[in-house]
């Protein structure tokens, strides 16, 4: 696709309308989308892309032609070019620069100065959403990196953007600083009424912020819309991390047991990594496609706890060992639909058809979210996150 716009959502307000072209070097850049007026959009795509030169256009610092529209704004069409530092955004970037002599205080109200002056609630609020209390009186030579990304989102926030920009805020941070960091930006993601751009390689971590999302491949949009469809448009929903990703309320907690019971749809779903504190809440449920297995007849008691009734929307034979089946899980909503990775052997002897109905059994461990510090495949299994109106699935 080549300068034509998709909107992510089409019954939905959006509010960032972006379409620039041009050359840099001897890459050319043309893409156009639009984004909601809030919840986190992801440019997405490989090294090299164009992700890095979209974000800079919109922030003004790269010129190209075109059209930038932010919350009702235009930021840049064929006539007006609003230079960068009259554009209200907040950027953040790989690594955070913090001014070094002043001390991180000082550093997040810097930004609000600049802009009107500190607004002492927000502030509060702000430093408090982002765990960054202890933090204030420091130098920030004395923080840890995932530490000073934090601070550094404080500063962009406070000082009143009407789209924040994230350019691979947790690419230069270790797996431990990162698990440490997530957790806040989806808190943060939950109470901005801003938009976020959010440029990252990484699909996990996507999967975890994003609402929406563009896919780049050589400086064009390839697919663009609501997560979990696109993903499956542009093809990475297929193979050794194939997944779904839906959104869900956490129904109960069993404090004895230490497991959330998550209403899928009207159905339970167990998930261990939750707290009685999320009763209510919305939760992101990933559920590998690997994790997932399909019997005809309501499976015998067994150590898996959660078997969905669900319903075969189609079985492709992906490779000449392996079969993608797709299903929806009863009561969910066209288009809500999780994935099952099985042989192609089973695929061909069970012979599924699209309509019949299954029970898809999903270990429960296998959805638990990870501790900060700890690493491996599972550590995204379940993330806290509002429905900001994008469909979990299409
Ligand atoms: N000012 C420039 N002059 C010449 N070429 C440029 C310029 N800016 C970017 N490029 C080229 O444009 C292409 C896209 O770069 P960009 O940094 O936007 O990609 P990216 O998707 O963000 O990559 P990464 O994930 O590696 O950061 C690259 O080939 C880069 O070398």
């Amino acid at each position: 696709m080549t300068g034509r716009e998709r909107p992510i959502a089409a019954d939905t307000p959006r509010d960032v309308s972006v379409a620039l072209s041009g050359r840099l070097g001897a890459f050319a850049l043309d893409v156009a989308f639009e984004a909601r007026a809030q919840g986190v959009t992801a440019l997405f795509g490989p090294s090299g892309s164009g992700k890095t030169s979209v974000l800079r256009a919109v922030a003004g610092l790269q010129r190209l032609d075109g059209r930038v529209r932010i919350g009702g704004e235009t930021w840049q069409d064929g006539t007006r070019f609003v230079p960068p530092h009259r554009r209200a955004l907040g950027y953040v970037f790989q690594e955070a620069s913090l001014f070094p002599h002043i001390s991180v205080s000082a550093n997040i109200d810097y930004g609000a100065k600049r802009t009107g002056g500190v607004d002492p609630a927000a502030r509060s609020e702000i430093v408090d959403l982002l765990g960054i209390e202890p933090l204030l009186p420091r130098a920030p030579a004395r923080l840890s990196g995932g530490e000073r990304q934090r601070v550094a989102l404080a500063r962009a926030i406070l000082s009143r953007p009407r789209i924040l920009l994230m350019d691979e805020p947790l690419s230069a941070l270790g797996a431990e600083a990162k698990n440490e960091i997530l957790p806040y930006l989806e808190r943060l993601h939950a109470s901005l009424s801003i938009p976020i751009l959010y440029v990252s390689h990484d699909l996990a971590e996507v999967e975890r912020l994003a609402d929406g999302i563009v896919v780049l491949r050589n400086g064009r949009v390839a697919a663009a819309g609501a997560l979990e469809p696109t993903l499956r448009a542009a093809g990475l929903r297929q193979g050794r991390g194939a997944a779904a990703v839906l959104t869900a309320r956490v129904a109960a907690f069993d404090v004895g047991d230490a497991l959330a019971e998550i209403d899928l749809f009207g159905q339970p779903l167990f998930v261990a990594g939750s707290s009685p504190g999320d009763v209510g809440a919305a939760r992101r449920v990933r559920i590998e496609a690997s994790d997932v297995s399909l019997s005809r007849q309501a499976p015998a008691p067994s150590t898996i706890l959660n078997a969905l009734r669900a319903e075969i929307v189609r079985v492709e034979e992906t490779t000449a060992a392996e079969a993608l089946v797709t299903l929806r899980p009863l009561g969910a909503p066209d288009g809500a639909t999780i994935l099952a990775r099985i042989t192609r052997r089973s695929a061909r002897r069970f012979a599924f058809q699209p309509g019949e109905r299954v029970f898809a059994q999903v270990k429960t461990m296998s959805l638990a979210t990870q501790r900060a510090g700890e690493t491996g495949a599972k550590d995204l299994g379940v993330a806290t996150g509002p429905d900001l109106g994008y469909p979990s699935s299409p």
